[in-house]
């Protein structure tokens, strides 16, 4: 049955998300609920097209965030998902992981953080001992800029520092922390929240690292499968992508806490972040990447997970139209409230995020 309140949504996504996140099962589902999703077309300009209740992207690039700016000037109720300006953090692999230092997760067991790493701007650092010194190796080198260019993912796993000078700064060099090989991808859609389990790079043991001939392994994407398209059929493709080992994964109200820290403190609704066990103690988790609208198609029943979400949009939009703001959709995180996909979680918890 459609929602009371119908509303239509421009996507605007480069032809391999537009592929992979726009399928038939989502349109039609959408539809179902009285939303409209309606492809923006990139030969004409933003505002010539519509109308539009909001605009859903993965576009970058200065024109495109003139468009965006000049589409929310002449429609001031209309909703961003999500703010270009949020959304640059995420294109710095230092930044990007500075916002989970300000974190503050209340009386839990469980502690979070991110891995000890240094960003190396040129060749010169790189070859001045005293800037990685303070590293434990193995370390893995990534680029500094996470920018959704196949550049951005090319990483080595680095066992000496006799290797470094094969790195082309800028670079962030992160300690490798073993977690049992095994990641945890956090998907996040407003409110709702989702932890999946993929496979991730294995442990490295003292021995190996003493053992190995080469002195760098070079990867990237690790925790994805390369090309969805090779794969025809959903369930196949959820069973090849997620991992249905007996890894524990953690607990359900910890990573909400953290999700809704998240998006509090980056204004974003559509996001994931990469979290490791540390196996050194069995309760310290690490965020090691975050990443703009990911691959939602991957989680199971992503249909109903992002209709349910643009349903809410459309309908806050019509309950507070009179000043609905670009971030405000997020705004609803200041109350701490988050929805777990599986059940409910105890809405009093609060996340502080620190100033
Ligand atoms: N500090 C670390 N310790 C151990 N393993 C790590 C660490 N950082 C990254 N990895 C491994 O490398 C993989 C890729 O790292 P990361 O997620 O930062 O790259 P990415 O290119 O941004 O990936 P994505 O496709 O998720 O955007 C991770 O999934 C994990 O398997
Ligand atoms: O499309 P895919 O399913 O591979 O999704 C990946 C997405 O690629 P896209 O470019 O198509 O959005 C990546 O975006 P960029 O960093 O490259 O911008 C990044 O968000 C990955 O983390 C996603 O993989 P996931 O974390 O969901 O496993
Ligand atoms: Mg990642
Ligand atoms: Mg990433």
């Amino acid at each position: 049955m459609a929602d009371k309140k119908s509303g239509t949504i421009g996507y605007a996504l480069a032809p391999k998300k537009q592929n992979s996140f726009i399928r038939d099962s989502l349109l039609t589902l959408a539809k179902s609920r009285g939303i409209e999703l309606v492809r923006v077309v990139s030969d004409r300009p933003l505002v010539d097209q519509g109308p539009f209740d909001c605009i859903l992207h993965k576009l970058y690039g200065d024109d495109w965030k003139r468009q965006l700016q000049d589409f929310q000037s002449r429609n001031p109720n209309a909703v961003i998902l999500d703010a270009p300006e949020a959304i640059e953090r995420l294109h710095n692999r230092i930044s990007m992981l500075q916002v989970v230092s300000e974190l503050r997760v209340d009386d839990r067991t469980e502690t979070f953080g991110i891995p000890k790493q240094i960003v190396i701007y040129d060749k010169e650092t790189l070859s001045d001992g005293q800037a990685w010194e303070s590293l434990k190796f193995p370390v893995i080198a990534k680029p500094l800029v996470a920018d959704g260019s196949a550049k951005s993912h090319k990483m080595a796993l680095v066992f000496s520092h006799g290797a470094l000078n094969k790195l082309k700064p800028p670079i962030v060099l992160q300690e490798f922390v073993n977690h049992g090989g095994v990641i945890f991808k956090v998907y996040v859609v407003g409110e709702r929240v989702r932890c999946v389990k993929r496979k991730s790079l294995p442990d490295v043991s003292e021995e190996k690292v003493l053992g190995v001939s080469e002195d760098l392994l070079s990867f990237s994407q690790i925790s994805n499968l390369a090309n969805r398209d090779s794969v025809n059929d959903d369930e196949k493709f959820y069973q090849m992508m997620s991992l249905d080992d007996t890894t524990e994964m953690p607990p359900q109200a910890f990573i909400v806490d953290i999700a809704s820290g998240l998006r509090k403190a980056m204004k974003l609704n559509l996001f994931n972040f990469d979290v490791i066990r540390d196996s050194r103690y069995g309760n310290r988790y690490l965020i090691i990447d975050i990443n703009y609208f990911p691959g939602y198609a991957k989680m199971p029943g992503y249909e109903k997970v992002l209709t349910d979400f643009f349903c809410d949009l459309i309908h806050k939009k019509d309950v507070d139209d009179t000043n609905v703001k670009e971030n405000e959709v997020v705004a609803d995180g200041d109350k701490g409230n988050a929805v777990v996909l599986t059940d409910e979680i105890d809405k009093s918890k609060s996340v502080t995020v620190q100033k």
